[in-house]
C-alpha cells in the first residue's frame, strides 16, 4: 500500500491517553487494524484471554513485534494469563477513532464504486457509506445500496449534510486530482483512493492509496527473486 499521511511524532501524547502509553509511531498504527481483526476473530471464537503468540499467529506477525507494538498502548498483558481480548480490542478501538461512527462518501459509482458501497464490512468496522458521486448522468439518480447516486455540484452539501469525514475516489486516474480537490474543498480530512496515480492533498488531510496493479508488481518482483523467472 502506498501510503501519504500525517504522522505521530515523538513527544506527543500517546494515542490512548493512558498513563504508560507512549506515541505511536506509523508503522504500529498500520498494524494495529490487523491485531483488532484478529481479536474480533478470538471474540466470535468465545475466547476470553490470549497470548502474544496465539494473537501474533491470528495477525501474521511475531510475537516480538505484537508486544513491542502493543507497549505503545501502554498493554503489556499478564504474565502467566496474556491479554485479555475485550479490554485490548477497546484499546485499539480508541487508539484508532473507532469508538465513533465515521461517514464516508464514494466518489466514482463504477465497478470498483458499487463494489466499494455494498461492502457490508465497512459497516461492522464502524464506518458509514452516506453519499455516493459521480459525473455519468445515466449513474446519477440510480439507487445503489439503497443511497441515490447525487451529481458531482452536490458533493459540497452532501458532505456538510451528513458530516462526512472519509472520501473515497474511484474515478478514472485522469480526473482523481480534481475530485480529490473538490472533497477536500468539500471538507473531508482523510482521502482513500483507488486510482493509479499520485495525489496532492494539504498537509491538513490523510492521504492513502491502494494501488492494486502495484502491489501485484511488488508480488511479481520477489516472484523473480525466488524462482528466477523473467530475469
Ligand atoms: N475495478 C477494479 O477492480 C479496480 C481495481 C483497482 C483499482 N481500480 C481503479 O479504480 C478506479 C475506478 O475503477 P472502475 O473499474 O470502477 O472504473 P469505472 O469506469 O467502472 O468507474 C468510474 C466511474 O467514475 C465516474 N466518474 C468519472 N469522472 C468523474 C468525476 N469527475 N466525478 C465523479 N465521477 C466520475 C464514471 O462515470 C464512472 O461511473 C480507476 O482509477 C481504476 O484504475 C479499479
Amino acid at each position: 500500500m502506498d501510503t501519504q499521511r500525517r504522522g505521530t511524532r515523538a513527544g506527543e501524547p500517546g494515542a490512548s491517553g493512558r498513563p504508560g502509553a507512549r506515541a505511536v509511531p506509523p508503522a504500529t498504527v498500520a498494524r494495529l487494524p490487523g491485531y483488532l481483526r484478529a481479536l474480533r476473530g478470538l471474540t466470535a471464537d468465545g475466547v476470553v484471554t490470549t497470548s502474544s503468540d496465539e494473537l501474533a499467529g491470528g495477525a501474521g506477525v511475531t510475537p516480538a513485534q505484537l508486544r513491542k507494538d502493543l507497549s505503545f498502548l501502554g498493554s503489556y498483558g499478564r504474565r502467566g494469563v496474556g491479554y485479555d481480548v475485550g479490554h485490548l480490542s477497546e484499546q485499539i478501538a480508541v487508539v484508532l477513532g473507532l469508538t465513533t461512527q465515521r461517514s464516508v462518501v464514494i466518489v466514482g459509482i463504477g465497478n470498483l464504486g458499487h463494489a466499494l458501497a455494498s461492502y457490508s464490512v465497512f459497516a461492522e468496522r464502524g464506518f458509514a457509506v452516506v453519499g455516493l458521486v459521480d459525473a455519468d448522468p445515466a449513474v446519477v439518480g440510480t439507487t445503489v445500496a439503497g443511497l441515490v447516486v447525487q451529481p458531482p455540484d452536490e458533493l459540497a452539501s452532501l458532505v456538510s449534510g451528513s458530516d462526512a469525514t472519509i472520501g473515497i475516489i474511484a474515478t478514472p486516474a485522469s480526473v482523481a486530482q480534481d475530485v480529490c480537490d473538490a472533497l477536500v474543498a468539500a471538507g473531508v480530512v482523510g482521502i482513500l483512493t483507488f486510482a493509479p496515480r499520485a495525489l496532492r492533498v494539504p498537509p491538513t488531510v490523510d492521504l492513502r492509496a491502494v494501488d492494486v496493479a502495484s502491489e501485484l508488481q511488488i508480488l511479481a518482483f520477489h516472484d523473480r527473486r525466488r524462482t528466477g523467472t523473467g530475469a
